[in-house]
């Protein structure tokens, strides 16, 4: 049974061909900044696409050959958690950027087309817009703005089952505060096989190494009218531009590392990012009692042994800690498709 896998990031495509349940070849297909700087429909998707066809004729796969395209689902309408078959709503509602554009949107419709073309079903699992809040978690201070649900879902449900096996609990009975540290970043808690409340950088909780995280509102408001900001603008600097990007430059941790040990302030900045991460982690204790069974990290930052070891100082009161450096979005998305070919797990409709 041959998957393949297809995970759109900010920088890369992410691409991988699963065999009978392990992998069989990875690549990130890595794009310029010309191919960034366009819009993502129809410029980025087509040049993509083409990515992945080439990847796919490289590695001598016709698409024919394929039992299912695993599609990373992005910006869609608020679903539960979950293995999605790809339909035509959601490649409606990936192309429009329902809840905003991401580059996760491109991979359904890309998805979509190979099916169309070669006749291989495609699905999604656990899309960017998984939405399962407690109604508690939705209620901001201002009438008229509510608390939108879109995280690293994919990544941090992977890991929590992951977590879950290792304690020995089943997941929908383990209580968990999951982190994914990447470029973005996400913080969720796990009660009951839900993600109850979360923050993402792009525009609350925690900064991240590209994300802004949450700022003080009315400074804010005087930043974007102050240099005169678009709304399309304001979401690059605070989506793209903001976190420790926004002090360093770069994007890379282990630069970020060596900057920071080089420039005056630099240190203060990355003790705040720990900082702020410790600080968000710790908020969701209210809704566990305070008790949980594990804080449970993953994403690219995590790697780093630095960052592993402040947040532990700052969080081992909290109780046991779990590391899963680097990424697992690429098995999560080539298993639950698997499962349910196999049907061992439900699929859903859009
Ligand atoms: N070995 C490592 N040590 C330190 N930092 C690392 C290491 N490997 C990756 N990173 C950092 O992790 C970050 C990228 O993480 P990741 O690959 O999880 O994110 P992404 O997929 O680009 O974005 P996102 O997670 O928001 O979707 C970068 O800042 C990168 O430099
Ligand atoms: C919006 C969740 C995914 C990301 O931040 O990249």
């Amino acid at each position: 049974m041959l998957i393949l896998v297809v995970n759109p990031g900010s920088t890369s495509t992410r691409v991988a061909l699963y065999e009978d349940g392990s992998c069989r070849d990875t690549s990130r297909l890595e794009h310029d900044s010309a191919t960034l700087d366009k819009p993502l429909f129809p410029d980025q998707y087509d040049l993509r696409r083409d990515g992945v066809l080439a990847y796919l004729r490289n590695q001598k796969v016709d698409p024919r050959e394929l039992a299912a395209v695993a599609a990373r689902g992005g910006r869609l309408k608020p679903v539960s958690s979950g293995v999605y078959r790809v339909n035509e709503q959601m490649v409606r509602d990936a192309r429009e950027g329902l809840q905003g554009q991401h580059p996760a949107n491109t991979a359904v419709v890309l998805a979509a087309e190979i099916e169309r073309t070669y006749g291989v079903p495609a699905y999604s699992v656990d899309p960017i817009s998984v939405d399962e809040l407690d109604d508690v978690a939705r209620i901001t201070g201002l009438k008229g703005i509510e608390h939108a649900s879109l995280s690293h879902a994919l990544s941090m449900r992977a890991v929590a089952r992951r977590a879950a096996r290792e304690l020995g609990f089943e997941y929908r009975n383990t209580r968990l505060i999951v982190a994914h540290l990447g470029g973005g970043g996400s913080i969720s808690a796990h009660l009951g096989g839900r993600m109850v409340d979360l923050y993402n950088s792009d525009q609350e909780g925690p900064f991240a190494v590209e994300r802004a995280g949450g700022l003080p509102s009315l400074k804010l408001l005087e930043y974007l009218k102050d240099r005169g900001l678009s709304f399309a603008q304001g979401i690059r600097t605070l989506a793209h531009e903001g976190g420790l990007y926004s002090y360093f430059g770069v994007r890379n941790m282990q630069a970020i590392e060596d900057l920071a040990s080089k420039e005056t302030g630099g240190r203060a900045v990355l003790d705040a990012y720990v900082y702020q991460i410790a600080k968000g982690v710790a908020s969701f204790l209210p809704i566990f009692s305070g008790k949980v069974d594990a804080v449970v990290f993953t994403g690219g930052v995590t790697c780093s042994t630095s960052i592993q070891k402040a947040l532990e100082e700052r969080l081992s009161f909290v109780g046991k800690i779990l590391w899963y450096p680097g990424e697992f979005e690429m098995d999560a998305l080539a298993d639950g498709v698997r499962a349910a070919l196999l049907g061992q797990e439900q699929v859903r409709d859009y």
